[in-house]
């Protein structure tokens, strides 16, 4: 993808991290993706008292995007709260393999600005599809 557009995906994903509703664990995460045509939506967790309801930041950015009628993630950047890469769990990796191809890039990125990149397909190997139901 375009550097520009990582850039600009990656102050999308800070700026939601701002906004992260996380009283219980202190960890903010912010997520943005770019859809095929190129438009962008962000997200952060939102947690709960109830802790299970808590919702993660990939989530909330795909509930933005699928809100504003769009299904197909081209790219997905995760902002960590710190040093450290936060990598998708198990739950958003099955949530982003939906809306995306396994090449589909999946760029973590840290406080620091340091950036890892690799695929949904690398993240979640034999994702469970929609092709599966059909057999
Ligand atoms: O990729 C991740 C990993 C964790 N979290 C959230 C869930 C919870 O609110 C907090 C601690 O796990 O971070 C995300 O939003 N995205
Ligand atoms: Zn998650």
């Amino acid at each position: 993808m375009k550097k520009n557009n990582l850039e600009k995906l990656s102050q999308l994903a800070f700026n939601a991290q701002r906004f992260s509703h996380s009283p219980y664990s202190g960890f903010k995460v912010g997520a943005a993706i770019e859809t095929d045509s190129g438009d962008m939506f962000a997200g952060c967790n939102v947690e709960n008292t109830a802790f299970p309801l808590g919702q993660c930041a990939e989530a909330s950015a795909i509930g933005s995007m699928v809100s504003n009628g769009h299904k197909r993630i081209a790219h997905i950047v995760i902002a960590s709260p710190n040093e450290d890469m936060c990598f998708p769990c198990g739950g958003c990796r099955q949530k982003i393999a939906e809306f995306a191809s396994d090449d589909t890039p999946v760029t973590m990125i840290t406080n620091t600005g340091e950036r890892l990149e690799t695929t949904i397909g690398e993240l979640l190997p034999n994702a469970f599809r929609a092709y599966d139901l059909e057999k």
